[in-house]
């Protein structure tokens, strides 16, 4: 990956202080060449910084480009030009402290949720009794308790999301990645996933990006919404979102939170 030809800025996102950020994305392009023969832009000139324990969701439409992004940051393919950087490490493979959360949970199904959870710290070589504690720690803060023998197949959709939320934060990644995680749940689950999401911040303080293409969803969680414009995705608006912790489900019918989600419908352009 090499530095982007020109230096055109985005407008909107801060991106000074750079060295003091946990990530750093500088004027990211990725084109993909299509079965035609010609050039598709994905990703055009996205620059940022993530700031340290923030959770920031990248916000747009379907096929803008959201994933194209979070798999360069995820080490899972790399630009055409641009920087991406971690704790100022050029990335260029999936690091050991990343965790992923994907839309489907993606759990093994002859596997019981613990040994699912604990998958990680296999692969890590790190499975041990302190391995097994946290595990079970974090099935217990996500409300799974009592399910640690029980298959995948035995989970609803909304309990399976749970333990592959476990399986991302059982080695404590310090970027959690998550690709749409709660987008295949009914809207009750996923806003109880929302504040289950909330509280295990909390605990966890992992710097977390987000994609989703709901605008309550981001609005809810976020301390900054990235929204991608269509594709190719360009910064449209850089929105910090400045309620209030502890965030309740009450919030979501307060002027400050309806006033962010219509900032955020105008740079999608679905609203003026
Ligand atoms: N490996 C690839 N080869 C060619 N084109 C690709 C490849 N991966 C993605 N694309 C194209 O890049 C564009 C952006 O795709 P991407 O999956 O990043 O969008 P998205 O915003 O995550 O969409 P959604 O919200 O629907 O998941 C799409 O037009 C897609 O077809």
């Amino acid at each position: 990956m090499v530095a982007a030809p020109t230096s055109s800025q985005s407008a909107g996102p801060p991106v000074g202080g750079s060295s003091r950020s946990f990530g750093r994305f500088r004027n990211v392009h990725q084109e993909f060449l299509q079965e035609s023969g010609k050039p598709l832009v994905a990703i055009e000139d996205i620059s940022f910084d993530l700031a340290e324990g923030t959770l920031v969701s990248l916000l747009g439409p379907s096929g803008c480009g959201k994933t194209s992004f979070l798999k360069i940051v995820a080490g899972l393919a790399e630009a055409t030009y641009g920087i991406v950087e971690i704790r100022g490490q050029q990335v260029t493979r999936p690091q050991p402290d990343f965790g992923f959360v994907f839309q489907q949970a993606n759990l093994m199904p002859w596997r019981n949720v613990l040994d699912n959870v604990l998958f990680p710290m296999e692969i890590l070589r790190r499975k041990d009794a302190a391995a097994k504690r946290r595990a079970l720690e974090l099935l217990a803060l996500v409300g799974l308790s009592g399910f640690e023998n029980a298959r995948p197949s035995q989970l609803s959709g909304g309990m399976q999301q749970r333990a592959a939320l476990c399986r991302a934060l059982v080695h404590e990644p310090k970027l959690l990645l998550m690709d749409e995680p709660f987008g295949a749940l009914d809207e009750l689950t996923r806003m109880e996933m929302h504040d289950l999401l909330l509280q295990i911040r909390k605990v966890t303080n992992a710097t977390t990006l987000f994609v989703t293409h709901s605008i309550s969803e981001a609005v809810y969680l976020s301390d900054v919404i990235v929204a991608f414009s269509k594709r190719p995705a360009r910064i449209a608006d850089y929105i910090e979102v400045d309620l209030p912790y502890p965030r309740t489900p009450a919030l979501r019918y307060d002027a400050a939170f309806t006033g962010l989600e219509h900032r955020a419908g105008i740079a999608l352009g679905i609203t003026r």
